[in-house]
């Protein structure tokens, strides 16, 4: 990899606004020359719409973006030392390989001997050596995706822009794109900027690796890093399986969770801090109950995986996801043990929800874009600014209804968190503000609800 440390692109403070939607809030990021990087998070999350202001196809409402060195915010995509592939391979249906690459080139009136020249080493570059004058449409989707990288590659950009390119093809074929992919990357020695929301291809492909959730960077690092030190419980979640409780941290080095204490490795989160709990399904030991378990537990179901097996084991009332090479059976009593430096400790984002609100009178308040009502709160102080007031209400005490029309107001669940016995929701309201639910109840990804607060639950703060 022609990797140094210059950055080839640099983003600053850009936000990207759609009418009242912000699709991109304020995202700041340096790519390095001949980094693979891969733009990775949930449907919706702003990864195209980051990887199109980059191609020049959208302009940043706000902010600057850099490649080399050059301010290009204004400059038009065909001016921009970059080339994109898409997810449909938008080959020229009527035209054959040869004709496809080269278009590009034709354009740029350039000689004929040297254009065959370069076509002919893309073709090589992506093993299509033969393939020059195929007719498109006779080709398998992932020889057309390599023409779609060869017309790209061809045309020498210093960047390689790829949003979901391997998205349209079946399993076996995208594993073995995502191998060739790599394998590219190395030879042209150019920087990969790679959308996907499919964590799996981002550990494997990439460099680094950029979180992104609800237009906003999560987390920027190595895969490893993504993996082994997630920042945050979206991240965890996102990145692949995790166990995520909720614990608190005693002092340094000492977490307590299940209603139990254990040695952790983290410090510097104080005493008695409420904490997110990461632990991978792969880092819990799982044995016949004796002495040594920290944690006992009766298994609920084991599913073959391939290579390991998959076990639910029931802990109280928490469950936890446990993975090991030996077969527990469903039913039966297991111990559980994690080594400290498998706990990972991750600050809570947030341990209440927190809105901006407007006092009504003594029992009314306005805030979701709704009047609630609330306990009584004396008014009397005419120098304080009740109009300015903050609203906390704890996340198990906002309730959620099938039928959007029993709430007081709506929402759709977007980000749905199993926390060992119970589920955390976000639920973004139709006010274009979050909520946060705790419940028991199973809901689904995209479910429209009602939700409602009862006026004991709501804490005003002046
Ligand atoms: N031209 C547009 N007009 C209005 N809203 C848009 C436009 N383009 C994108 N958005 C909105 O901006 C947000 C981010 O969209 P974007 O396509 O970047 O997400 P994504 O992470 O790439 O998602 P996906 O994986 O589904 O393509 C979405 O809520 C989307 O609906």
């Amino acid at each position: 990899m022609q990797q140094d440390n210059k950055p080839i692109i640099e983003v600053k403070n850009v936000s990207k606004f759609f009418g009242e939607k912000t699709a991109l809030d304020n995202i700041n990021l340096s790519i390095r020359k001949g980094e693979f990087v891969t733009i990775l998070g949930p449907s919706g999350c702003g990864k195209t719409t980051l990887l199109r202001l980059i191609a020049g196809f959208q302009t940043a409402s706000e902010g600057e973006l850099y490649i080399g060195g050059k301010e290009i915010t204004q400059i038009p995509p065909h001016r921009r030392p970059v080339n994109t592939v898409f997810q449909k391979y938008a080959l020229f249906p009527h035209l054959n390989v040869y004709d496809n690459i080269a278009f590009g080139l034709k354009l740029k009136k350039m000689p004929k001997a040297e254009m065959e020249k370069k076509v002919k080493a893309a073709l090589k570059m992506v093993g299509m050596t033969d393939y020059e004058y195929r007719d498109v449409n006779s080709l398998s989707g992932g020889q057309q995706q390599r023409v779609a990288i060869a017309r790209a590659i061809v045309n020498e950009p210093e960047v390689l822009l790829l949003d979901e390119p391997l998205a349209a093809l079946d399993l076996k074929m995208r594993k073995d794109m995502q191998m060739e992919l790599k394998e590219m990357h190395r030879r042209l020695g150019i920087t990969f900027v790679y959308v996907t929301h499919d964590q799996e291809e981002a550990l494997t492909l990439s460099d680094t690796i950029v979180v992104m959730s609800e237009g906003k960077i999560q987390q920027i690092g190595t895969p490893t890093d993504i993996y082994n030190e997630p920042i945050n419980s979206f991240v965890a979640d996102f990145i692949g399986e995790s166990n995520i409780l909720n614990g608190t941290m005693v002092r340094d080095c000492l977490v307590r969770f299940c209603g139990q204490e254990f040695e952790c490795v983290d410090k510097g989160f104080g005493e008695n801090a409420p904490v997110d709990v990461v632990i991978r399904p792969e880092d819990l030991y799982i044995f016949p109950v004796s002495d040594a378990a920290q944690l006992r537990g009766i298994v609920q179901s084991c599913i073959f995986k391939g290579v390991h097996y998959e076990m639910a084991v029931a802990v109280g009332d928490y469950e936890f996801l446990v993975q090991d090479y030996h077969a527990f059976e469903a039913g039966s009593e297991v111990g559980l043990l994690i080594k400290p430096m498998d706990i990972h400790i991750m600050q809570k984002e947030r341990v209440c929800n927190t809105f901006e609100a407007s006092m009504m009178d003594e029992t009314h308040v306005e805030f979701l874009g709704c009047e609630f009502e609330c306990p009584r709160v004396d008014m009397s102080d005419s120098s304080r600014d009740w109009k300015n007031v903050k609203v906390e209400v704890d996340f198990d005490k906002v309730i959620l209804q099938d039928n959007e029309e029993d709430g007081m107001l709506t929402g759709e669940v977007k980000f749905i968190l199993y926390k060992g016995n119970h589920y955390h929701l976000t639920v973004f309201s139709d006010w274009d503000e979050n909520v946060f639910v705790d419940t028991n109840d199973v809901w689904d990804d995209g479910d429209r609800v009602g939700i409602t607060i009862p006026a004991e639950a709501i804490r005003v703060i002046c």
